[in-house]
């Protein structure tokens, strides 16, 4: 699969590392890197988030991880682009009911709230689920997807 990744320069040094993650994994294609690419890069998590997660609504990428300080406003602004759906996720549990309750394609996470090693953990068990159409969990979702397209 195709993964997007983004940071603002408070989640920036836990994207770069999840995104090296990300390139050694043998289910992972290629990552499309929306920068920021250091520190000194001031752009707010909104610019990055949202030009990471058009790539996935326009079919570039299937999923993305977007960092910033909490997770929270990646998250936010994700959600914004229709098609989208994203959620910020620090734990085992809900990284998989994300992918396997909401068909999430977005996992953000907060480079203040969460440590390295656990986020790579939890990043390397997210690519393992996957969404099943045919589960109880689809008709609610397609909830979700219809009032998004009827409004
Ligand atoms: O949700 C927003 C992020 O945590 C961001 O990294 C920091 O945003 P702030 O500077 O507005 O607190």
């Amino acid at each position: 699969m195709t993964v997007a990744v983004a940071a603002d320069n408070a989640g920036v040094d836990l994207k770069n590392l999840l995104a090296r993650q990300l390139d050694g994994d043998p289910r992972v294609g290629e990552v499309l890197d929306h920068g920021v690419h250091d520190a000194s890069d001031d752009r707010a998590y909104p610019r990055l988030g949202l030009a990471a997660a058009e790539t996935v609504a326009r079919g570039e990428a299937d999923r993305a991880v977007l960092v910033c300080g909490t997770g929270i406003g990646m998250c936010v602004a994700a959600n914004k682009v229709e098609g989208v759906r994203a959620t910020v996720a620090h734990d085992s549990y809900s990284v998989e009911r994300s992918v396997l309750s909401n068909n999430c394609q977005v996992l953000t996470m907060g480079a203040r709230v969460i440590g390295p090693e656990l986020a790579k953990r939890l990043v390397d068990e997210w690519l393992g689920h996957s969404f099943d159409p045919s589960s109880a969990s689809a008709g609610k979702v397609a909830h979700i997807t219809d009032y998004e397209r009827r409004h």
